[in-house]
This record gives structure tokens, sequence and C-alpha cells, in this order.
């Protein structure tokens, strides 16, 4: 069994879900100990947990340790990843209502499902948009175009918004499973910036505030001499929630840029808080933004290619996913600190 220490660099709960999508396409059974022990209130949380849950419905895995608060995981795949209809509810977990992100759960079965020999179906319920995950948006717009190019057939849908702290929302995803081999990356420049595309929304908020939120971030842009379309949208949900989400498209990428709202936060303040993001990120010249660049790792380690990318931030959470893989023994990664590349090199 590979035992994977849950506690090394950043700590968090990518070492567990890195560790759940491996363990499923590989079939090794794995035990992880300190989970999450980096973080305020270590062990499995919610979100966490269903994640664990829906990696082991898809491999028929045994499972010791699945229990909110846990700090040890035993994962024992008993199946290879299974096609098929999936529904992950992060509430069902709890027995409550709950904003664990949806955006992860997704990540953890994509690739196992992805490369299994048939369609899946899953719906996804919990939260859409949640702070310190990638919202849904940029998971439609940045993750899913970029594996898409690696050789990943998936499609999704977003059908309900769901915000912290209530969650509730929905996605549809559509995954065309094939077992050829993905194909590495190699994005070394952005190319020009060809469109910034934003979207300012809100349920159950009045209709000025998304409108505020646009035209700031397009005055923003504007003033820095960047066109953009930005469109306001006031959508249906069970609870109020805002936030501003920008996409922009490089001839060779996509990078994506988010703030959440909350109360008291002026809607003209999350907008300038996304679009800082983002002329942060076009000051520098890399192409993978810092949140890509941890979450490219695990499609470009199960490519048959070598994958090199150049990342604006080398961050903790990049080096500790690089980490976790090399514990798998599927790839080399290596990190060039002057020039900030990332070369992804399988051992396959
Ligand atoms: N604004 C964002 N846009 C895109 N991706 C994001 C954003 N914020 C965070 N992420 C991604 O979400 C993931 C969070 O990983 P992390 O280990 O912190 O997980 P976590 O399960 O939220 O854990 P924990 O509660 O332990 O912090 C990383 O892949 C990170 O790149």
């Amino acid at each position: 069994m590979l035992q994977i220490d849950g506690s090394y660099g950043e700590g968090g709960g990518q070492i567990l879900r890195t560790s759940l999508s491996l363990a499923a396409i590989t079939g090794q059974p794995i035990r992880i100990d300190r989970i999450r022990a980096g973080r305020k209130k270590p062990g499995l949380a919610i979100q966490h947990l269903t994640a664990v849950r829906a990696a082991a419905e898809i491999c028929r895995a045994e499972l010791v340790g699945d229990a909110v608060g846990s700090t040890t995981l035993e994962f024992r795949p008993t199946a290879s990843p299974q096609p098929g209809q999936y529904k992950f509810d992060v509430a069902e977990t709890t027995g409550a209502g709950s904003a664990g992100a949806i955006a992860l759960i997704l990540q953890t079965i994509l690739l196992p499902l992805a490369l299994s020999p048939g369609d899946s179906h899953v719906m996804l319920r919990g939260g859409t948009h949640v702070a310190w995950s990638p919202p849904i948006t940029y998971i439609e717009q940045v993750y899913l175009p970029t594996v898409q190019q690696m050789g990943v057939q998936a499609q999704m849908q977003l059908q309900a918004w769901g915000w912290y702290p209530q969650g509730n929302g929905e996605v549809a995803l559509e995954i065309t499973g094939s077992q050829t081999p993905l194909q590495g990356i190699e994005v070394l420049e952005r190319g020009k910036l060809k469109q910034v595309q934003g979207l300012a929304v809100v349920t159950e908020l009045p209709a000025h505030i998304p409108q505020r939120m646009a035209s700031r971030a397009y005055n923003l842009l504007q003033q820095a001499q960047l066109q953009s379309d930005v469109q306001p949208l006031r959508a249906k949900g069970i609870a109020p929630g805002a936030g501003m989400f920008l996409t922009a498209e490089y001839q060779h990428i996509r990078a994506g840029f988010s703030a959440i709202g909350k109360v008291g936060l002026a809607a003209e303040k999350v907008a300038e808080m996304a679009v800082q993001e983002f002329l942060a990120f076009q000051a520098t010249d890399a192409p993978i933004d810092v949140h890509l660049a941890d979450q490219l790792l695990l499609p470009a380690a199960l490519a048959t290619e070598l994958s090199q990318y150049r990342v604006a931030e080398v961050s903790l959470h990049l080096t500790t996913n690089a980490w976790v893989i090399e514990q798998f023994g599927l790839a080399q990664v290596a990190i060039a600190p002057d020039t900030q590349v990332v070369t992804v090199t399988p051992n396959h």
C-alpha cells in the first residue's frame, strides 16, 4: 500500500484529491495520514469526504477512515473506474445544506472517468462559486477547454448557482470515456490577448448590483486599454449571492480571475478585486495562471508525452501537487527556478 503524508507542503485538500484520482486510475491502494494537517481544522471536511465517496464509488474502493474529521484514510480500489450515471451531492454527505465545492469533486473524478471505456453522466450538487476553490465558471471557461486540448472529452452545464453557505448549486457533467492516452501540452507563450469576457452575476439580489459590477469592471479594463465584454446577469437561486468572473482568452491559452461578493462588500469592490487579479497576471507575460499551474499537473502526468508550460507563479500548491504525483511514480516534475517553466516527464 502506498503511504502518502497529507501534511507535506501545503498540507491541504489537494494532496487527498490528487491521490484519490491517481489511486482510482492506477488501482494502487493508498493510505493517507495527517490529512490536511496544514489547515486550521485538520482532517476530512464535508467537501473532501464527498470526494472520497465519489472516487470510491467509481472504482468500487474499500474505505477505512471515511468520516468527517478523520485524519487518516485507506482507499483500496477493487475495480478500474466504471463509466455510468452518478450523482454526488455534498448535502447528502452532511445531511444538511453545504457549499462544499462541486469543482473540486468534479476534478477528482473527471480524469478517472475520462480514461474509462464508456460514457458517463454525472450530476453534482453543492457550492458552485465558493472561495478557495475554482469557480465552476473557471472550470467551464479555462480548465475544461485546456484539458480538452490534451484529449479529455467532457462538457458541463451549470444548472443552478450555489454560494456559501447554503450551496444547492447543480452541475451536469457529460464525459465521453476513451482509453486513448492523453496528449502532453506545451504552452510557453500566451500569444496575443484575443478577448476578455466577464460575467457579473447575482442571484436573489437587485438588478443594479450586477450592472454596477459590470460597468466598474468594464471601465477599469478600458482604463488599462483592454477591450472587454462584461455581461451583467441576474439568475434565480435559493439564496443571495454575487460574483465577478473574468476569462482572458489569449492566442494559446485561457486564464481566469474571480471575486466573490459578501455582505458589506460593495459591488464595485468585487469587480475591482477580479480586475486587479487579472491586471497583475497581464503584467507578467506568463501564459499559465497560478491556479491552472497546479491543476494541469495531473493530466500532464497521465499523458504519454512530455508537457511543458510556463507559469506566472510557483505556488506551494504547485510544488505540493508535483510531490504527490511523484509519490505514485507516474511522472517526474521539474520546475525551473529562473524561467518558471514546469516540465512533466511521464515515466510510462
Ligand atoms: N479563484 C480560483 N480559481 C481557480 N482555482 C482556484 C481558485 N482558488 C483556488 N483554486 C484551486 O483550488 C484548489 C484548492 O486546493 P486546496 O489544497 O487548498 O484544497 P481544499 O480542499 O480547498 O483544501 P483546504 O480546505 O485543505 O484548503 C487548488 O487546485 C487551487 O488552484
